[in-house]
């Protein structure tokens, strides 16, 4: 997506963002050269879909498989910042992203030999349900194929037709996953569950392996059959705007998992650079200033 941080005097940053190309990002940014990270969308033929191509092949983020859909444009969203949190207006009805899964062979040809898959409930939330049934049909197909499928449940009301339908979306494809990130602040008042743990109880439930429900400033607690693990993020990290700080998170977590790292340490990185990344406007931030 378009996406315009900053906003102070009616100045803004035009950059490109969206929840699964933040995580993407910083996927790229942490893991090594040996590992390839792509990114899979629709976009359009205008100037600013084929600027967002560049911007991504220019930081080695591949793009081989993205959906040309003639016609149709990037959606948009601003930031503003109000009562100490980042809040999102979109112009998305018609993106070119809304038609990622109309082609059902696109979709399988884009995920096969994955090691790893990531989705949202973003990713979700924009699609028809017929297409939502593509995408986690070829999801169904990459894991069986052996990639392990990571999901962030992502929530955004404003995108779907009813809490009810969204509750229901997303716990059915959670199902269907190896790790899944949600955030316990998003999902408390949907679900009614009064801690993390109770938030990670739910997925594994389902037969998720591992949960990571990150809590905001608050302990972000790992999930698995065998294992609780809670990590506190540093004190004193300064936020600017917090835009795509569950995303790093997630970033930094699941490379340090495909490193081979623990539970714990990956938690520790995931706090690590979102503690950077909401030090600074905009979801995406220089990987210079990552360390
Ligand atoms: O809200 C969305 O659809 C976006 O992808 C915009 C932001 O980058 C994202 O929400 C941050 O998590």
């Amino acid at each position: 997506m378009i996406e315009m941080s900053g906003g102070e005097d009616r100045q803004y940053r035009l950059g490109y963002a969206g929840d699964t190309l933040n995580t993407a990002w910083y996927m790229r940014a942490l893991l090594g050269k040996d590992w390839s990270v792509d990114y899979f969308t629709g976009l359009g033929e205008d100037r600013y879909s084929g600027d967002i191509r560049a911007f991504l092949e220019a930081n080695n983020i591949g793009t081989d498989h993205i959906r040309t859909v003639p016609g149709r444009r990037p959606g948009l969203y601003m930031i503003h910042q109000e009562k100490g949190d980042r809040h999102f207006t979109y112009w998305r009805d018609t993106s070119a992203a809304k038609l990622l899964a109309d082609d059902k062979g696109a979709l399988h040809a884009a995920v096969a030999g994955a090691s790893m898959v990531y989705f949202s409930g973003i990713t979700l939330a924009i699609l028809a349900p017929r297409a939502r049934g593509r995408l986690l049909g070829a999801i169904v197909k990459a894991r069986d194929a052996g990639a392990r499928i990571a999901f962030d449940t992502n929530l955004r009301p404003a995108l779907w037709t009813s809490p009810r339908v969204m509750a229901g979306v997303l716990t059915a494809a959670a199902s269907l996953c190896d790790i899944v990130l949600p955030t316990h602040t998003d999902e408390a008042p949907l679900f009614g569950d009064k801690s993390v743990d109770e938030t990670a109880e739910r997925y594994l439930e389902l037969g998720v392996e591992e949960v990571v429900v990150k809590d905001g400033a608050g302990e972000a607690l790992i999930a698995t059959a065998s294992e609780r693990v809670k990590v506190a993020p540093k004190p004193g990290a300064k936020v600017v705007d917090a835009t795509g700080a569950g995303d790093s998170f997630n970033g930094a977590y699941l490379s340090s998992r495909l490193a081979g790292k623990s539970l714990r340490e990956a938690a520790e990185e995931g706090h690590r650079v979102a503690g950077v990344v909401i030090g600074q406007k905009g979801a995406l931030v220089d990987p210079k200033l990552l360390g």
